[in-house]
């Protein structure tokens, strides 16, 4: 299965989307087809057996809409120049209809004012309120400015669908059309007792409202994906290269793989990489959250983007263009910004019956003031009001610009969101899982204490010291490189033989540790429990254990040849965030539970220094997501948080799975949201994130539908018997276009959004 997001160009309004959609999916061999209005974007899941991105760019052709390749080889730029100057060429067509559109419809205005005002207006030319003058101001104004409404209605009846424009094609074509009549045959109107009023000011103002609402819209829409701009515009521009023994300046896109590259002091660095020489501090606080420059010597990783402080060196470029770290996030902002939202599910399903249920309405009422009330001019304005006011654009957008600007905030605050979908669970979570090692915990275990069963001062020591860490190095586990580094450090004084043995048979005890034989001995090191399931007796270092891990230290058990030798004890210290983080979590209303592998006692002692009351230990790797299922069967929408490989089934099943920046590919791949740093802190803000997001979405929804619902019956003319009321189409022209304007608006407003730190 592969995935493609293309860019689209031609959508009008949400009902666009959903056609594009439709087409999408009716190509055989698509999975998935989602279309983001608000980004213009499509996302696509096919096989690549069946078919492929042309046939699919294809299809979207067919139904009326352009589509492009969201272009990914090219090393980051964002939009691309093909791409930026189509859209500024259809917005500056957009400028010139409406320019003409506005200087046309202000004369027509000036002409009906005496009529409208009944004031003597002497510098008024009669003739500018002659029909027929109006009508060729007009007929420009109603093919040429209103164009892409008649295209876009054309193109959707094609379809045997309707969109936005059918309606205000539909609307601004009755109003013109049947001023046609009383413009040569006044006569007629005149014997029938009628007076022969014209509508064309009524059409040329709809669409001009409508060209300017679709200007100013376009304008705030493109403030929405300012994120990723921003990400784009960390990276450096050029890179200074070692080509042929000279240093040279070239852009970055042109950096290849392999390549030696020079940093000097305060430059940012181009590409990611590994130092081959020189030596330097560097501010990665843009990748770790970290403020505190941290130390590089050669052999260790540089990434593109963060930037570099004291010293200059030279790096090999190991990763470039898309697929430098930096790279990567924009792709997931650019991605998740494109996906939808489960909520936009319902504007969707509205969009798509309205319109035909509006030109009903349209229909009904026309048919009811005229039959019933014999009233034509009624009959008219009342049936153009319904078919202007009607249009459900703001619905559609009230959903993805509100995710673009949440998902853009995220990136900017250390959080990548993978899909809309998790934003807007994210603020259901009620309880919080939380791995304690690597999460709660740094990571970086030591080893603080070595007691062997003859006591210290015993030669015997190191050599027990040499068989554990020989067989720890060949595993992954933290504890186990704590174990290797606390040997090496003892061992170096000792040059009794090489430092480290080979092992044989290793084999790791999921959660339970790992056994070998070392040099003819068979070695086991783990936890207690498992010591008890061997029938290993461990009675002779049970005082030692216990001080140890009421200490909430870890004890791991080392046994030679089935026979206990010694414990360690693990220290890893709580992150300086974490006590903070979760009491704020705990102030948002969320039960924060500790889960872990690790035995009960030491976990608990963790837990009570960072006030989590709720524990589950001793739980085995493949018995972590089934205890985040149990939870979820408890009826609790469940955030997980981990780093580890053995967390990444867990994070899988968990509604919301989140990973720390710094941990494990597996887990941020299992994961939903990454939190770049590896400070907790970031789940709150995550969380008061979507909460915002879905504040803000909901309030879209409500402008947009109220709007809607309301105006309908005004504009059908429900309130005229009794107060006389009616929404001239006007009015309904300026709501429609404003609507959309406003809903923009209020999604950008997000942009202020700040997360509250409890630090
Ligand atoms: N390589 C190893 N060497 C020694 N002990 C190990 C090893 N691997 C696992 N163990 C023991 O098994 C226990 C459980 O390991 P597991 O990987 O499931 O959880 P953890 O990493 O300790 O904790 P968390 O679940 O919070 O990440 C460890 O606490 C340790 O006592
Ligand atoms: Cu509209
Ligand atoms: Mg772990």
């Amino acid at each position: 299965m592969d995935t493609v997001t293309l860019k689209l160009q031609g959508m009008s309004c949400a009902a666009c989307a959903n056609n594009i959609e439709a087409a999408i999916r009716s190509v055989p061999g698509v999975e998935v087809g989602h279309v983001n209005f608000g980004a213009e974007q499509a996302t696509v899941h096919y096989d690549p057996r069946r078919t492929s991105p042309e046939t699919i760019q294809q299809a979207i052709e067919v139904a009326g809409y352009a589509a492009c390749l969201l272009q990914e080889q090219e090393p980051i730029t964002g939009e691309t120049d093909a791409e930026q100057a189509a859209q500024q060429a259809e917005s500056r067509k957009l400028k010139r209809r409406l320019l003409f559109g506005g200087v046309v419809t202000t004369i027509l205005i000036m002409g009906g004012l005496p009529m409208m005002t009944g004031l003597p207006l002497p510098w008024i030319p009669m003739w500018l309120h002659h029909p027929v003058f109006q009508l060729v101001l007009t007929t420009p104004i109603q093919f040429w400015s209103g164009e892409s409404f008649y295209t876009g209605a054309w193109k959707a009846f094609k379809r045997h669908t309707a969109t936005m424009d059918t309606l205000v094609a539909l609307g601004t074509s009755a109003a013109f059309f049947y001023s046609l009549f009383p413009t040569f045959f006044a006569e007629f109107f005149l014997h029938q007792g009628l007076s022969p009023d014209v509508y064309y000011e009524i059409s040329a103002v709809v669409i001009t409202l409508i060209l300017l609402g679709r200007l100013l819209e376009n304008r705030a829409r493109k403030q929405t994906s300012e994120a990723i701009r921003k990400l784009i515009g960390l990276q450096a521009k050029t890179a200074r290269v070692i080509r042929n023994g000279q240093e040279i300046d070239i852009p970055i896109a042109e950096v290849k793989l392999g390549e030696i590259i020079l940093v000097r002091p305060g430059e940012k660095i181009p590409v990611d990489g590994e130092i081959v020489e020189g030596a330097s501090t560097i501010d990665e606080a843009m990748v770790t959250g970290e403020s505190v420059p941290v130390k590089k010597q050669p052999g260790d990783e540089v990434i593109g983007a963060t930037i570099n402080k004291t010293g200059s060196f030279k790096f090999r470029a190991t990763r470039v263009g898309k697929d430098t770290f930096l790279a990567q996030i924009v792709k997931l902002v650019q991605q998740a910004q494109g996906s939808k939202a489960p909520i936009q599910k319902l504007a969707d399903q509205v969009t798509g019956w309205f319109v035909p249920v509006v030109i009903a309405i349209a229909i009904f009422t026309f048919v009811l003031w005229f039959n019933l009330m014999g009233n034509v001019t009624m009959a008219l304005i009342t049936t153009i009001g319904v078919l202007i006011i009607a249009c459900p654009c703001a619905l559609g957008l009230a959903t993805p610009t509100s995710i673009m600007v949440g998902t853009g905030k995220g990136a900017e605050n250390g959080i990548l969101i993978k899909g809309a979908e998790s934003l807007e669970l994210a603020h259901k979570i009620q309880t919080i899982v939380l791995d304690k090692t690597g999460t709660i915990t740094q990571g970086k275990p030591t080893v603080t204490d070595f007691i062997s069963v003859n006591g210290t001062a015993d030669r015997n020591e190191l050599k027990l010291l040499r068989l554990a860490a020989s067989l720890e190095r060949y595993s992954e586990h933290p504890l186990a490189e704590a174990v290797v580094q606390y040997a090496q450090s003892q061992l170096l004084g000792d040059d009794s033989d090489a430092l480290l043995i080979d092992a044989s048979q290793f084999e790791a005890i999921a959660g339970s540790g790992v056994q070998g034989y070392v040099s003819d001995r068979w070695v086991q090191i783990g936890t207690h429990r498992w010591m008890n399931e061997l029938h290993i007796d461990t009675t002779s270092l049970q005082q030692s254990w216990e001080r140890l891990e009421y200490l909430g230290k870890t004890v791991i058990w080392i046994a030679i040849d089935g026979k206990i030798e010694a414990i360690m004890g693990i220290a890893d210290a709580v992150k300086s965030s974490s006590v903070s983080a979760i009491r704020a979590l705990q102030k948002l209303g969320l039960e924060v539970v500790m889960l872990t592998g690790d035995n009960q006692r030491t976990a608990n002692v963790i837990a009570r220094e960072v006030g989590i009351q709720r524990v589950f230990a001793e739980v085995r790797p493949n018995q972590k997501a089934a205890t985040v299922e149990n939870l979820q069967s408890e009826g609790k929408i469940v955030g997980m948080v981990g780093d580890g490989i053995n967390d990444a089934p867990a994070l899988a099943q968990a509604d919301v799975g989140m990973a720390i920046g710094t941990g494990t590919d597996v887990a941020i791949a299992a994961s939903d949201i990454t939190l770049i740093s590896g400070d907790l802190q970031g789940i709150v803000t995550a969380i008061q994130l979507s909460r915002a997001t879905m504040r803000n979405i909901r309030q879209n929804l409500f402008f947009a539908f109220i709007y809607n619902v309301a105006g309908i019956p005004i504009a059908a003319g429900i309130l005229y018997p009794v107060f006389g009321w009616l929404l001239s189409p006007i009015v309904a022209g300026a709501a429609m276009a404003f609507s959309s304007v406003s809903v923009v608006t209020n999604a950008l407003r997000l942009r202020r959004f700040k997360p509250v730190g409890v630090r």
